[in-house]
């Protein structure tokens, strides 16, 4: 399985204007890979990852294509282009056994008035799975009776548990978490990511989206930086962290308490008033003329990189 995000765009229709939520994007995602997606909130992020899964309102419009390459099977190899597919294939085919999807607030994402034990049964009954509830949950590090609370009876790390034995239980190769740290404590921060490298180390591919650099140091082996709705730099996580290449990427890092805590001046642009240039033009201190032209990606995307 191999994921190939190729040029991939999302707008958003509103009265009188239009969002440019993302713009552009390619990379690729192999097996026992982890790519973690950063940057400042409201750069795309999230709507990048819901376009996987064909999870964007009416309101949207999606260009481009992300193939989803599967091992051959008899009738040869099978390509499917989650962008193309109708939403009947992504609810039967894509969502849950091909791309397991960790959200953003595990809590608020299960059913309040249902015991864990009762959504993990029926998520498996919707796959058609043979495995129990209590079999799944042990995966996760959940015990039995852990599985007889309702949602607000779990600590914050039993939820992204039972959040993760979710996303797990049709056993996808391929799994997106959304901020799966927000608001956790450092411990399960640490915990969380942990079991994000495990899922890799046993051969699935694993997209990360966060903003908290430390936590994507510890997990990822390539670094995506999102900017205004760009992928301004896509790199391996070694180099990026010791010699990150667009002024953005060294901006992120030297806003870190852990190095410069710089931040960095100024704010993002309105995805609905982009410029035709470079969007971290007017943040940026290597900024020159040249940066009135849209710089081409190639591994940064950068007149001065
Ligand atoms: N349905 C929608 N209609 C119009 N604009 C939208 C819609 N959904 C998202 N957007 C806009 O798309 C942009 C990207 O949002 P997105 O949620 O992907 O950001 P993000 O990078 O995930 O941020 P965060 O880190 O805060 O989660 C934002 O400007 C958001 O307001
Ligand atoms: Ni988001």
């Amino acid at each position: 399985m191999k994921l190939r995000v190729d040029g991939l765009s999302v707008r958003f229709r509103l009265p009188g204007a239009v969002v440019h939520a993302v713009t552009d994007a390619r990379f690729e995602l192999r097996p026992g890979r982890c790519l973690a997606l950063v940057g400042e909130s409201g750069c795309g992020k999230s709507v990048m990852a819901h376009a996987l899964l064909g999870l964007l309102p009416a309101n949207a419009t999606v260009t481009g294509h992300a193939w989803l390459d599967l091992p051959s099977s008899a009738a040869g190899n099978d390509v499917i282009d989650l962008v193309a597919e109708p939403e009947k294939v992504l609810a039967q085919r894509v969502r849950g056994r091909l791309i397991g999807l960790i959200p953003q607030s595990p809590a608020a994402h299960l059913t309040p008035v249902r015991t864990a034990r009762a959504q993990l049964a029926e998520t498996l009954r919707e796959l058609g799975r043979a495995d129990t509830p209590d079999a799944l949950a042990g995966r996760a590090g959940l015990r039995p009776r852990d599985l007889d609370r309702y949602p607000h009876q779990l600590s914050g790390g039993m939820a992204q548990r039972v959040a993760n034995a979710l996303a797990l239980a049709g056993d996808p190769p391929l799994i997106l978490a959304d901020e799966p740290t927000t608001g956790l404590d450092r411990p399960l921060v640490d915990a969380t990511m942990a079991e994000l490298r495990r899922l890799c180390d046993e051969g699935r591919a694993v997209l990360v989206i966060t903003h908290d650099l430390r936590a994507a140091e510890r997990v990822a082996d390539d670094i995506a930086v999102m900017y205004a709705s760009r992928i301004v730099e896509l790199a391996e996580a070694a180099p990026f962290f010791s010699r990150p290449r667009h002024p953005y990427a060294k901006g992120l890092l030297d806003a870190l308490p852990t190095r410069r805590f710089v931040p960095i001046p100024g704010r993002p642009p309105e995805l609905t008033r982009l410029p035709a240039g470079c969007a971290f033009q007017p943040r940026c201190p290597l900024a020159t003329p040249e940066c009135d032209d849209q710089p081409i990606m190639n591994g940064v995307a950068c007149h001065h990189a």
